[in-house]
């Protein structure tokens, strides 16, 4: 299945410039679903993962899926004001100003190993900060892994050592 004709171009949308990676006609295929979570759950390729983080919001439609299918537990990292317990928060940089994302402080516990999880990884800004905030819970990365990377933005170079892996390239 040639998942890029699941995936549409918006132009300029949410802004002047940009080509916006429109996931909409994939989520409305049920086959194009399964087929989704099936590459995903290859990708993944390591035993064990306790956690699967998923960054609001378009991290949480497969990013649940994903936890179910791998055994772990599914965590969600959510945009200010959202969360209703104890949390960390971590700013990141964006194109223009910063923004912050939370997460429990519970989420996670030490020496959980964590795969992450979200649909686009662009500059990286928000895989950076999901990472930084799991790191200061204790728990080991295995992978960030993305249903599609946006080569030109080279988000994976702020990843460093961690282990990147995308379904589509652009
Ligand atoms: O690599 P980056 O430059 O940080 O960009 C990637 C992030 O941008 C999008 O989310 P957005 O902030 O648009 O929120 P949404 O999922 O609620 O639409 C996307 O779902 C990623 O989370
Ligand atoms: N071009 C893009 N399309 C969809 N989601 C994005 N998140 C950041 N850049 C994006």
């Amino acid at each position: 299945m040639d998942l890029k004709t699941f995936i549409r171009d918006i132009e300029d949308f949410p802004r002047q410039g940009v080509v916006f990676k429109d996931i909409t006609p994939l989520l409305a295929n049920a086959k194009a679903i399964r087929y989704t979570l099936d590459r995903l759950v290859e990708m993944v390729g390591v035993h064990g993962v306790d956690k699967v983080v998923g960054m609001e919001s378009r991290g949480f439609f497969f990013g649940p899926l994903l936890a179910q299918r791998l055994n772990a537990g599914f965590v969600p990292v959510r945009k200010p004001n959202k969360l209703p317990s104890e949390k960390i928060s971590q700013t990141y940089d964006l194109e223009y100003g910063t923004d912050t994302l939370d997460m429990h402080s519970d989420a996670i516990l030490a020496g959980e190993k964590v795969l992450v999880h979200d649909d686009v990884l662009a500059t990286g800004g928000t895989a950076k900060a999901t990472c930084n905030l799991v790191e200061r819970l204790g728990g080991e990365i295995v992978q960030c892994n993305f249903l599609i990377e946006l080569d030109f933005l080279k988000g994976r170079d702020k990843l460093g050592e961690t282990p990147v892996k995308a379904l589509l390239n652009y």
